[in-house]
Formats: structure tokens, C-alpha cells, sequence
């Protein structure tokens, strides 16, 4: 079953634990960049597998070096926990 949406309070809270993530509508976004376009596509699949694991997949854009991630939960209509739990397991990896 789909997790519940979060609460604009519970949203807010759990952003604080995400210095790099901005709210954008109803997702989460981060912005990064890489040395080079191999880099950018090895941290790439590194979070494949992460997310793969979680059933849970980012919305995933690169152009050359740079990637950006956006998650939501599509299946709620919003922001639910696994957004933040996987935004938390991306940060470990970078
Ligand atoms: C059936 C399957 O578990 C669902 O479609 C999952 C897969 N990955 C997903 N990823 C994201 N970001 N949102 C979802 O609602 C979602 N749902």
C-alpha cells in the first residue's frame, strides 16, 4: 500500500536533516555536479541500486557533468517518508 502524504510540518522538519534538498512543489530536489560526465553516471547507478532496493525511483536528469534528482511519491500524490529515507541513503553516497 502507498504511504501516507506528509504534513507541511512534517515535511518541514524532515527538510532540516537535508541541507542540500529544496522543496519544489510536491518533491524534493537536489542539484549536483561532477568532475566529469563518468562520474556523474557512476553516482548514477549507484543510487539505481539503492533506489532498485527501496522501490523507490528518482526522477533522474543529466546533462554532461551535472545531475539533478527529484522525488516523490507518484503513488501517493505527494511527499512521503521513503522520499526522505532515500534522500538521506543518497546523501551517504556521494
Ligand atoms: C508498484 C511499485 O512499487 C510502485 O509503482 C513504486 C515504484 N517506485 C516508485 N517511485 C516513486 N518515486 N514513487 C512511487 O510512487 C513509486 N512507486
Amino acid at each position: 500500500m502507498a504511504p501516507p502524504k506528509l504534513s507541511s510540518s512534517e515535511i518541514e522538519t524532515r527538510l532540516q536533516d537535508l541541507e542540500d534538498w529544496r522543496l519544489e512543489g510536491d518533491a524534493i530536489k537536489r542539484k549536483l555536479e561532477f568532475d566529469d560526465f563518468l562520474e556523474a553516471i557512476e553516482f548514477i547507478n549507484r543510487i539505481a541500486t539503492l533506489a532498485d532496493s527501496a522501490d523507490h525511483h528518482p526522477e533522474i536528469f543529466n546533462v554532461y557533468n551535472r545531475v539533478e534528482l527529484l522525488l516523490t511519491t507518484h503513488d501517493s500524490g505527494g511527499l512521503t517518508h521513503k522520499d526522505f529515507d532515500l534522500a538521506q541513503e543518497i546523501d551517504r553516497v556521494i
